[in-house]
């Protein structure tokens, strides 16, 4: 990626390029990428729309894999300029074992790290989260934070454990020689909850309040705001950085950056109601219908339910005592650097977004996508 060869076409690999977000940053570096020559997408479960990107004009490569597979991690890095890591086990609902979410979200990321040492690979972006700071278990307000706001990140639960590590790893790993004797340069993003097409509890809200005849109950003071992103200006982000990385190797090396754009500072559900609301939901009740206290109670409940169900069967409801405090624990962000650093200004607009997410929702709610 040398400055004397700007007309060099670039090969990138995105892990998870088939999850949620992955295939919003796969099709955003085909349309904005201009320099791109071939394109890999490695993932566990490889989504059948990739066929379709194979017959433009970049060469599109579908790979098969697992990020805990040292070995097949490698394979897929060796020769890639850039790496987009977002592969991941999003598991907040207790599915997957905290072994397991560990596995894949931090031996994976080693497995990533040390093939792009390896093999010369000199970039590599890392899908971090806003859960690497918070909220903690303390249910401390972030409000309208930024990379540099001073808060006591206290992590219990498996996924933001192994997201926090995992980040730090890929931190520490910024300036690390590689094969070829180069620098190693990384950075990470840290978006907040994502929206947009393709947002699978999205959709689960919607098809609830359909089988509510038309309602959903509101569980969440309106005043606890929770940071929303939405899912393509999260991927022009990660192939902004990867573009700037080398030419801002100083700046952006070793750096986080949360995810931000025009979404409105809402409640997790009046904000959901945005999109909820002209798919025909309604949302009842200016407070909460039930005291706090019961919902502490049901999602206490759930977790033991679930911890004595597992031998039989598994029972993974969306509230638990973590939902719960993510939910209503005020988190939000606010902040410029990543513009600062690298240029990015979101290419959606809110009105975008909201848009093409209602449309989503309604094709999605009434399909079985
Ligand atoms: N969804 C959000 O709100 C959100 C917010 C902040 C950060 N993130 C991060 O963004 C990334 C993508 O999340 P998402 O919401 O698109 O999730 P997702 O589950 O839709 O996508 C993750 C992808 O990773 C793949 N994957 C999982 N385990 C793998 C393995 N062992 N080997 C190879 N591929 C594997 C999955 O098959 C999937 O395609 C994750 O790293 C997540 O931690 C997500
Ligand atoms: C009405 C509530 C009690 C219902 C519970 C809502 C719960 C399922 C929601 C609330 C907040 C959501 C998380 C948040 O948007 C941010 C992220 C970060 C990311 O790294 C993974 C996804 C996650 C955890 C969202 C999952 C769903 C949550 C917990």
């Amino acid at each position: 990626m040398a400055d004397s060869a700007q007309a060099q076409k670039l090969v990138y690999l995105v892990t998870g390029g088939c999850g949620f977000l992955g295939e919003h940053v796969v099709r955003m570096l085909l349309q904005r990428e201009p320099r791109l020559g071939e394109l890999r997408v490695f993932d566990r479960h490889l989504g059948p729309w990739l066929e379709e990107l194979k017959t433009g004009p970049v060469r599109v490569t579908a790979i098969q894999g697992d990020v805990t597979e040292a070995h097949e991690v490698a394979a897929a890095v060796a020769g890639a300029h850039v790496v987009i890591h977002t592969a991941g086990l999003v598991d907040v609902f207790g599915r997957a074992s905290p072994e397991t979410i560990h596995e894949v979200n931090v031996q994976g990321t080693r497995n990533v790290i040390e093939a792009c040492v390896q093999t010369g690979t000199q970039f590599l972006v890392y899908t971090s989260s806003m859960e690497v700071v918070g909220p903690n278990t303390k249910g401390h307000p972030f409000y309208r934070g930024n990379e540099d706001t001073l808060y006591e990140a206290v992590h219990r639960h498996p996924y933001p454990c192994s997201k926090a590590l995992a980040e730090r790893l890929v931190l520490e790993a910024n300036g690390r020689e590689v094969h070829g004797g180069l620098p190693l340069v990384t950075c990470a993003l840290r978006p907040t909850g994502i929206y947009g097409e393709g947002h699978q509890i999205m959709r689960d809200f919607y098809r609830q309040g359909l089988r509510l005849g038309g309602w959903l109950f509101r569980a969440i003071p309106a005043s606890v705001e929770h940071g929303r992103v939405y899912v393509g200006n999260v991927a022009w982000m990660h192939v902004l950085a990867a573009r700037e990385l080398e030419r801002r190797a100083a700046l952006m090396g070793g750096q986080v950056y949360f995810c931000y754009d025009g979404s409105p500072y809402k409640s997790y559900e009046d904000f959901n109601m945005e999109f909820l609301g002209p798919c025909g939901l309604q949302l009842v009740g200016a407070r909460p219908l039930l005291p706090y206290w019961v919902l502490v109670f049901l999602a206490a409940l759930n977790a033991l339910l679930q911890w004595l169900l597992r031998p039989l069967v598994l029972y993974a409801p969306l509230l638990n005592p973590y939902t719960l405090a993510m939910a209503n624990t005020t988190f939000t962000v606010s902040t410029d650097k990543a513009q600062r650093h690298f240029g990015y200004e979101p290419l959606f607009s809110w009105e975008d977004s909201r848009t093409r997410t209602i449309l989503w929702v309604q094709a999605a709610g009434s399909s079985a996508q």
